[in-house]
This record gives C-alpha cells, structure tokens and sequence, in this order.
C-alpha cells in the first residue's frame, strides 16, 4: 500500500492550469523530495493532498483510501506560513495542538515533554512562544506539526530561518522520523539537503511533472557517463591514453577525468584501467541535484 497516492490529478484557479495531469506514489517509510522553482505547484499539490483545496479531474488516495477526517489526523503538517500562539506557553500549546489532532491529554502530555527534551528545549516549557528566538520558534513549530505522532508529515521548508546547526538538529529529526517508519515530504529548494535526505524525488515546473525517482536513478540517468580515478602514479597517464574508446581526459591534481566514446560503458572503462594501471581510487562522476535542477529548467526554457 501506497501512503499516497496521486493518479492523473489535474487543478486549475481561474481557468488557469496549475497542477497538470500528475501521477506519483510515496512508500511508507521514505524521505519524498517534493522540488521545483517558484511557483512551480508545489504548495497547490500539498493542498491538495491535505484536502483543503479538490482536483479538477484525477484521484489522491493516501493511506490506501480517499481522504477523510480519521486520515486528517494521522497528517502532520509544517506550513510554510509559519504562525504559533505565540502568548502560549511551549508545553501547554502542544499538549493543545496533539489533542485538536485527536490524542488523548495524557498521552498529549507525555509526547510534547519527550519532544521538548529531544531538543532540549525542556526548560523552556513554560515560556511563551513569544519569548523565543526566531530560530528555536520555528524548530517548535516543526515540533507542533509532529506532536501527535503522525504516520506522514510534510514538512514545507522546514529548514527556512535556521542557522547551520539548527538545520543539524531538524535534519536529525527528520532521520528519526524516517528510521521510525513515518513517511516524510520535504518541500524545499534546498538542494543540497534534498541530495542527502530524501530517498525519492518529484520535481515539478509550471504544474508539470518533470523529474519523477531516486535520487540515485535521477542522478545517474543525468550523469556524464566519466570517471574520476586517482592514480597512485603519474606516469599511469600514458598508459591510458593508449586505451582505445576514449573521448577526452581532463586532470586536476591527482585526479583524473575520463569521459568514454559515445557507446562505451564506463564500467567497461573501469575493468581495462585495472588491468593496465594502479588505481588507488575511483568514482563515477554524478552531477549534484542542484546541477540537474538548472539542468532541468534550462531545457525546459528552450523548449
Ligand atoms: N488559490 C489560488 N488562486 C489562484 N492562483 C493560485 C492559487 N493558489 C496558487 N495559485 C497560483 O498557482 C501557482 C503555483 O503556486 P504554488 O504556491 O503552488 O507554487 P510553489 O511551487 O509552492 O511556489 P513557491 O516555491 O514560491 O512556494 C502560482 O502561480 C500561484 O499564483
């Protein structure tokens, strides 16, 4: 069973086409990468899931059924507008929020003071929101959209405003979450965090789906197809340039970049390389989500 599923789900706003024609599927347990420029549909295909706007035409199922309220409950959502009752205090505003969601006050209870120590914020319980800083505010508010233990949490932006170890800590969670069993959507244009967390990826761009998998798979489908090899000595190089089937070789430092002839599998490449020289270390060349996000819009503008 899918915890989401969307099928063929189409949205316009004023005859204006926002979300077009989109199909996809997230796992239990994963780290969904939900990408994409501004304005490209992302927040309107969240909506959607949470039912508080419907499709035009297609079918969103999530915990193997159309959405209902029973379903609501096991969502938690971290909204990219952020807003706190911010004249509340810490402990008090969870317990309250983990009970709107429909937990019982004691266990209410007794998640919001395990999550205030996780992040050892348990000091502060008593404080309003009010009185914290910008930063721990928002990492509260990652705390409000998990306090009632759901099974699927989108997390929109959750690392906007916070400092380098702040993100640490929010990253680490999210981990938890995921070896925990939850599955996670992690709405961002952080690149960099999306290459290292999420398990699976969609990218849209003006209401389209234009990057659907993997990570890996979307990284090595967009790869060079070279190599980068570490010699353990220079005069290797000769070696390898007497190797049939090779484009081009770059070198920077120690490491070398092989680029193979069109049709020639790097893998292939790689096997004749140690058979002729001492290779200390290699890696196919993969470019970085990021790279393949501008990769992805240029084309889409030349088109
Ligand atoms: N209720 C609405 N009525 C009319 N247009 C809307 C509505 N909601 C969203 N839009 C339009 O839909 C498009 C997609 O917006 P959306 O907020 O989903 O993008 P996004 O990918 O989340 O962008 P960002 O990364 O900037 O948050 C925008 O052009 C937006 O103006």
């Amino acid at each position: 069973m899918h915890t989401v599923e969307f099928q063929s789900v189409s949205k316009s706003f004023s005859e204006k086409s926002i979300v077009k024609d989109i199909s996809f599927s997230m796992r239990r347990g994963e780290i969904f990468g939900l990408l994409g420029p501004n304005g490209a549909g992302k927040t309107t295909l969240i909506r959607l899931l949470l039912d508080i706007i419907r499709p035009d035409t297609g079918e969103i199922n999530v915990f193997g059924k159309l959405l209902n309220p029973t379903a609501k409950n096991r969502i938690g959502y971290l909204p990219e507008e952020r807003g706190l009752y911010r004249k509340t205090e810490l402990l008090d505003m969870l317990v309250y929020l983990a009970q709107l969601k429909g937990m019982p006050k004691k266990q209410a209870h007794l998640n919001a003071e395990s999550l205030l120590k996780s992040l050892d914020f348990y000091q502060y319980k008593n404080k309003k929101v009010e009185e914290l800083s910008k930063g721990m505010q928002q990492q509260i508010q990652f705390l409000s959209a998990i306090i009632h233990d759901p099974e699927l949490i989108i997390l929109d932006e959750p690392f906007s405003g916070l400092d380098p170890v702040n993100t640490k800590i929010v990253k680490t969670k999210i981990l938890d979450l995921r070896a925990a069993g939850k599955t996670v959507i992690l709405s961002t244009h952080m690149m960099e965090q999306a290459q290292t967390l999420c398990n699976r990826i969609l990218m849209l761009n003006k209401g389209r789906r234009v990057l659907y998998g993997t990570v890996e798979e979307i990284r090595r489908e967009h790869g060079r197809n070279s190599l980068i090899v570490e010699l353990a000595e220079k005069e290797d190089l000769n070696a390898i340039r007497e190797i049939s089937g090779i484009k081009k070789i770059t070198e920077s430092g120690k490491l070398i970049e092989i680029f193979p002839e069109m049709g020639i599998n790097a893998q292939i490449l790689l096997e004749e390389l140690v058979r002729r020289t001492n290779i200390l270390r290699f890696e196919q060349s993969l470019p970085s989500l990021n790279d393949i996000f501008i990769e992805t819009l240029e084309s889409a503008l030349n088109e």
